[in-house]
């Protein structure tokens, strides 16, 4: 087995000089960590479970109660971003009814309290360590008849801090379930002779089905690709198992929010036509905000960013197809799909609308669930599109592009507030000579592994895009230079420590960093340059570290 230390730096574990009574507390502060985060992933998934049952009582009386207990165990044990976020959720809670689906802008207040929980549970550069967060993290179960896969697999996602236990046989499986749910499973398609069947049993008993990844190392019949749909598998594998997808889509798994809910502008002379559009929406749970006046609509579609528009055709001073190619002058909006949602019956006239710049054309009156279906398919198929539009496809990052835009936006957005901001660059070290020894596909492999580090270690907040080929940028919103590089500290000791395999090859890879923090008056460029330099310092001074924009020689 070949093995290659690109660069090597020797990290003690701290907790190796504590006191046992340092330790005890150490463990009891786990505890508490774990109980916390629990509260507040149940409250998260609770919320996605409201819109789904029409804010029935019962479910909003059970959700008000997870919030307010969340609110009390943050603060009591000093959880106070948490703690601030859930008394806001319970404080707008107190004012929405149940059986009642809440108006957007509740909607909009409660979305955003709970981003904020999401927010401060993926904060990495609380109070609280990552290890202190996977520790309060349901593990997964790896279901294998021999050892050695399992157990490869369990090193590699513990490096990305996701807890595993690996089963050889039923009877353990069994009654470790028992004990504990897990937050997901990957099982051989021949474990004990029958994984698909025995998953199938188990999922029967169970309230909410676990999501179970399937492993098969011959190609399946379509009997078994049929039994695994049957039970509830989200994939199913053949041959070798590709670590990194299954680590994606096991992040997928355990992140706390998913896609936030898609938003739609009703454009509308008549606020009583607007209103029953924006109520049937929200009550399929999207966002939506109304506009009266045609003239403002290109303001509101910058400020509110829709995922699709759903216009009325006939206003005063501006017909709905004309307001329509107004927006598709701008090459920025082109992709937002326009719907029109009118009494006109005149299919020529409906085809001509169409062809001016709307996608579809709804006629009134038009049935709820027909309204919902158009509007959800046309915004997810936006979303899609534009991700493709924007994200490199070996990471699924943002690009260079989209990662200098939305830094321009965001110090556009902090110049009133004046919050830190900072922007990081990273660069893979010595990244030629991994290609070189090891081949194109290992190089490839490790630029994935960091995006998937980089996405596990970092906040919802947080914009990760891939800059270049082994470059990566990070803008870390509300976050000063000395928490920036001490966070970015933890995840290159962290990033080194990873083991990238590809066969019998084994190796370690570090990275550079440079980070410099916005200072008022400077646009994005010059701060990009600025980390730009940084890293650039970092590389001189020996590689495997982070220098400091503010601590360049002038
Ligand atoms: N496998 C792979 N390699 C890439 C990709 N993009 C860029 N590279 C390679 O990354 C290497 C970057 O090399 P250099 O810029 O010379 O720097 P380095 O070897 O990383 O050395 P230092 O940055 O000075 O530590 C080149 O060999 C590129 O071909 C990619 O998408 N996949």
């Amino acid at each position: 087995m070949h093995r290659c230390q690109l660069s090597a730096v020797e990290i003690k574990d701290p907790s190796s000089h504590m006191s046992d009574k340092q330790q005890q507390l150490l463990q009891l502060k786990d505890h508490f960590a774990r109980r916390v985060y629990e509260e507040a992933r149940h409250v998260v998934n609770s919320w996605g479970q409201l819109a789904e049952v029409h804010w029935q009582e019962v479910w909003f009386n059970e959700f008000t109660l997870a919030a307010t207990k969340l609110v009390g165990l943050a603060e009591r044990h000093g959880f106070m971003p948490l703690a601030e976020a859930s008394g806001q959720l319970v404080a707008v809670l107190a004012a929405a009814e149940a059986h009642i689906t809440p108006s957007s802008d509740v909607l909009e207040q409660l979305n955003t309290a709970i981003g904020q929980i999401a927010t401060a549970c993926s904060r990495a550069n609380d109070n609280m360590a990552l290890k202190q967060v996977s520790a309060g993290r349901k593990p997964v179960y790896l279901c294998f008849n021999g050892s050695a896969q399992a157990t490869l697999l369990k090193e590699q996602l513990a490096s990305f801090g996701i807890p595993a236990h690996c089963f050889a046989n039923q009877v353990d499986l069994n009654e470790a379930i028992l004990y504990r749910l897990p937050a997901a499973m990957v099982v051989d398609t021949d474990f004990g002779d029958q994984g698909v069947a025995l998953v199938s049993t188990l999922q029967m008993d169970l309230r909410a089905p676990i999501p179970v990844i399937f492993y098969c190392q011959q190609t399946p019949s379509l009997a078994i690709r049929l039994a695994v749909v049957r039970a509830n598998g989200i994939a199913l594998y053949v041959g070798q198992m590709d670590v990194d997808i299954l680590i994606e889509q096991l992040i997928g798994v355990y992140s706390l929010r998913s896609e936030p809910p898609f938003r739609v502008l009703v454009v509308d002379d008549s606020r009583a036509q607007a209103m029953y559009a924006e109520r049937t929406l929200n009550y399929a749970g999207l966002f939506t905000r109304n506009v009266n006046d045609p003239f403002e609509v290109l303001e509101v579609i910058e400020s509110f960013n829709p995922d699709a528009i759903l216009m009325d055709i006939y206003m005063p001073g501006c017909m709905g197809p004309e307001l329509a190619q107004v927006i598709r002058q701008q090459d920025k909006y082109d992709s937002i799909p326009i719907l029109y949602l009118s009494a006109e019956s005149d299919i020529d006239k409906q085809l001509d609308a169409v062809g001016r710049g709307g996608d579809d054309f709804l006629t009134k009156p038009v049935p709820k669930t027909v309204l919902i279906a158009t509007v959800l398919n046309r915004c997810r198929r936006h979303r899609g599109l534009r991700a493709q539009m924007i994200r490199d496809s070996l990471t699924g990052l943002v690009d260079h592009n989209h990662t200098l835009d939305t830094l321009a936006k965001l110090i556009g957005q902090n110049l009133e507030a004046a919050l830190p901001l900072t922007f990081v660059m990273i660069d893979l070290d010595r990244f030629k000579q991994v290609n070189d020894s090891y081949g194109h596909a290992m190089g490839d492999r490790v630029i994935r592994a960091l995006a998937l580090y980089l996405k596990q270690r970092f906040r919802l907040t947080d914009v990760i895009g891939r800059y270049g080929g082994e470059e990566f940028a990070l803008i870390l919103p509300d976050t000063d230079e000395a928490t920036a590089a001490l966070l970015l500290d933890e995840v290159r000791s962290g990033f080194e420590k990873l083991t990238h395999h590809q066969g019998p090859v084994e190796i370690n890879v570090t990275f550079s960093a440079g980070v410099a923090t916005w200072t008022p008056g400077e646009d994005a460029s010059a701060l990009a340059h600025r980390a730009d330099l940084a890293l650039y310092q970092a590389k001189a001074n020996g590689r495997n570290r982070i220098a400091l924009a503010s601590e360049l020689p002038h």
